[in-house]
């Protein structure tokens, strides 16, 4: 099996939706379907934080929301959890610094799985790409109150650090983004966003998640 072509995992991170069941103010199914509906390019099951669900709660929410990816053609990405992204056969998983380590992730579920990994600096990135990440996020790129440990607010300044170093593997900006500050994240060579409260957290998600799409597609990347 082959790893994904860094091209066309480009395209699948334009519009990179986050959620978990603490995350919406309806049934996560329904936040879902309306994301997709706007057109959303892929998709990260993070269920973490406070009043989470676990074990088979997790579990079959997980299957719910990864059927709903597949019969549209989005990936299903799992948030930190390998024993969860192997039970779910996802699509890949996104690991952080604290997480297992991606060299490890690699070794386990091979190459045809996408793995993300988060980098706050150009040491970061380097021994992300080494260990086989297959797409890096950085943030946080504006402040947010979707992650309780999140680190220091970073601006767009890594995105444009890490491409000035010559770091080329497909990047999305993460932290704080919405519809008014997406196109700086863009401009700093990022191919992509991915987003939280800004969808999730919606009034009408199909319109703001095609409001997405349409300024990523504004930015010609
Ligand atoms: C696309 C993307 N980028 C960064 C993160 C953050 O990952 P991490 O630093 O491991 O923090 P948690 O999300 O696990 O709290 C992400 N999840 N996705
Ligand atoms: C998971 C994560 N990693 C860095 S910031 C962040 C939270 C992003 O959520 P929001 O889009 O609501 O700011
Ligand atoms: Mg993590």
């Amino acid at each position: 099996m082959q790893r994904m072509n860094s091209e066309h995992l480009r395209d699948l991170l334009k519009v990179y939706f986050i959620m978990g069941s603490v995350n919406c103010r309806k049934a996560p199914v329904k936040v879902l379907q309306e994301a997709v509906a706007g057109g959303i390019t892929m998709f990260q099951f993070r269920e973490k934080g406070t009043g989470s669900l676990s074990d088979e709660a997790r579990l079959n929410l997980g299957r719910r929301l990864q059927k709903i990816c597949h019969a549209n053609g989005v990936p299903f990405i799992v948030n930190d959890d390998i024993d969860l992204a192997i039970a779910l056969d996802a699509d890949g998983i996104h690991v952080g610094q604290e997480d297992t380590p991606a060299l490890a992730i690699r070794q386990l579920l091979g190459e045809n799985k996408i793995i993300g990994v988060s980098a706050h600096s150009f040491a970061e990135a380097q021994q992300a790409i080494a260990d086989g990440a297959d797409y890096l996020g950085v943030g946080p790129i504006y402040p947010t109150s979707s992650k309780e440990d999140a680190k220091a607010v970073q601006g767009t300044a890594m995105i444009e650090e890490l491409r000035n170093k010559g770091i080329t593997i497909p990047l999305v900006g993460i932290g704080g983004i919405t519809l008014q500050n997406v196109a700086p994240v863009l401009t700093a060579g990022a191919d992509g966003i991915s987003v939280i409260s800004a969808i999730a957290g919606a009034e009408d998600i199909t319109t703001t998640a095609r409001g997405f799409v349409y300024k990523v597609s504004l930015s010609g990347t």
